[in-house]
């Protein structure tokens, strides 16, 4: 049976829009469909983007407070989060261009705004019009979850999906989530005049992260004056007077003006009708196998619709793979062994690979190479000597993974990803490193294990000690 198009790919954010733009460089014939009327997704528009805004605008206003430090007196008169939000608005715009609808025609993609469904595994229905192809890639995205908490619909709340169009400043805001989302907006609304409470379900923020790189951000967040509930949820809020209180599961109460919700993220599936196109979601988001096909091997998906990393570098990756796979030999496998992402709070805290427990756990010859950033000549001049790097290795200089919390973590970490990906030791990483820069704590780390294994070699040690004192006897 002849089809229409070689791809139909639903979803124009991070993931669906290089599908798109990629494919009809290729010369496929592409239609891509989104339900919002501009393409970008959420990273452009309630994410990566607005998020990274705001935090540079904040940390403006921190580094304005804290200058004192270096002698520089000033008096911060006034923050208008209106006019920081302004800044976050004229980024996105800015950003849209490269993601507009004339680009990507003029590219050769067909756009359809709408929201469509399956009507058969083989066809896509959208304004009614009836959509054939060889394949079609799901890439919906997610939305904020919504937890369980008594009183909150009626209250009021805030997402990333509203914070960013916010009218005037929350004078208290309670966080409820410790997550990234709400680790990187909690420090900027601080930083930006409001109160901030954060609520961590866990005795750690952000527990998908090495535990002691967590608490460099930790004890940051504190010091500037966050308030953090440890083993707490959010249990029922109420509107009284005019503002919300806020129970937790320990019987803590706040009162506070606005509530964000950081909770974490859920699939877009339910319009879809995937259960006509006999697509199955799991507890995740979609099902895929490596190769990213659904259980529909003709309709793929990618990005936070399947859940997994929920990044934009990652629904671009995976989207490459759905390419490769869709318009040609579906034999490419996602590989998910050197993902690095970073949360940028300040300090940043950016990983790639394991853990150490997690290495612990699979090899019992692994070392632990840490470098602290105040043995970092260029972090002390910049006073920014928080955190260290870590590096995971084997024995054999294998690098397992990698934790840098500290300043530029997020753009350091991409030596080790580089060294890693290419399965280079963690030797390759002791090269010469230009005097005095943030990028020496990486060779540092990495010196550590020849520094390690010298210290453990009793051996070597007293061999070199015989032979100095044989040379020194003979000369
Ligand atoms: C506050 C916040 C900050 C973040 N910061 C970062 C960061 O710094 N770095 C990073 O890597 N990641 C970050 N992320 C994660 C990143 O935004 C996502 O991982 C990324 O956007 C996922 O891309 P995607 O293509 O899967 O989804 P999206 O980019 O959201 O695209 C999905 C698209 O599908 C559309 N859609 C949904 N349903 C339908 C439908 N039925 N029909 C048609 N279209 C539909 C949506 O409107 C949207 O345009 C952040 C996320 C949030 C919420
Ligand atoms: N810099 C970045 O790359 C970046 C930044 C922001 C978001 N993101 C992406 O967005 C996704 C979502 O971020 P997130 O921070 O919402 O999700 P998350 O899942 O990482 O964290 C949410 C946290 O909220 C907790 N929680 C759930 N219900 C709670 C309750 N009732 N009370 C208190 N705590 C509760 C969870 O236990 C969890 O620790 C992330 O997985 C990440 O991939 C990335």
């Amino acid at each position: 049976m002849a089809v229409d198009y070689d791809l139909v790919v639903i979803g124009g954010g991070s993931a669906g829009l290089v599908v798109a733009s990629a494919g009809a460089q290729l010369k496929a014939k592409v239609v891509l469909i989104e339900k919002e009327p501009k393409l970008g997704g959420d990273c452009l528009h309630y994410g990566c983007v607005p998020s990274k805004s705001l935090i540079h605008a904040a940390r403006v206003a921190y580094d304005v407070k804290q200058a004192d430090r270096f002698g520089i007196y000033t008096q911060l008169q006034e923050i208008k989060l209106t006019e920081a939000l302004n800044h976050v608005h004229q980024v996105i715009d800015t950003i849209q261009h490269h993601d507009s609808v004339e680009r990507f025609e003029s590219l050769g993609v067909e756009v359809i705004f709408g929201s469509g469904q399956f009507s058969d595994p083989k066809t896509f229905t959208i304004n009614g019009r009836q959509l054939k192809a060889r394949n079609f890639v799901i890439a919906t995205g997610s939305h904020p979850a919504l937890p369980p908490i008594s009183g909150l619909q009626p209250a009021g709340y805030l997402t990333n999906m509203n914070v960013f169009k916010l009218q005037a400043r929350p004078a208290a805001l309670a966080v409820i989530g410790a997550g990234p989302i709400g680790c990187e907006l909690g420090q900027a609304f601080h930083r930006l005049g409001s109160e901030v409470t954060l609520i961590s379900s866990r005795d750690q923020i952000m527990p998908k992260e090495d535990p002691e790189a967590a608490a460099v951000v930790q004890q940051q967040l504190e010091a500037e004056g966050i308030r953090i509930l440890y083993g707490q949820r959010a249990e029922k809020v109420e509107v009284i007077d005019g503002r919300k209180h806020l129970w937790t599961n320990q019987g803590e109460h706040l009162v506070v003006d606005e509530i964000l919700l950081s909770t974490g993220q859920v699939p877009n599936v339910d319009s879809l009708n995937l259960q006509a196109a006999a697509v199955e979601v799991g507890k995740e988001g979609i099902k895929v196998n490596e190769k990213l096909q659904t259980t529909n091997p003709n309709i793929y998906a990618a990005g936070d619709v399947i859940g997994g990393y929920q990044f934009t570098h990652v629904a671009g990756y995976e989207a490459a793979v759905v390419l490769q796979n869709a318009l040609f030999l579906p034999t490419k496998k996602a590989d998910y062994r050197v993902i690095p992402w970073a949360t940028f709070t300040e300090p940043e805290l950016a990983r790639v690979g394991l853990t150490e427990a997690e290495a612990r756990s699979r090899y019992d010859d692994v070392y632990v190479l840490k470098q602290a950033f105040s043995g970092v000549d260029r972090a002390l001049a910049e006073a920014a000597g928080l955190g260290f790097a870590k590096i995971i290795t084997r024995s054999n200089g294998d690098i397992l993974g990698a934790h840098i919390v500290g300043p530029a973590a997020g753009e350091l970490i991409h030596e080790v990803v580089l060294a890693m990906s290419q399965n280079l030791k963690v030797d390759a990483l002791t090269g010469i490193h230009v005097y005095p820069t943030l990028a020496e704590v990486t060779s540092k780390a990495a010196l550590q294990l020849k520094k390690q294994k010298y210290a453990e070699n009793d051996f070597l040690q007293n061999f070199l000690q015989k032979f100095f004192e044989f040379r020194r006897s003979v000369a």
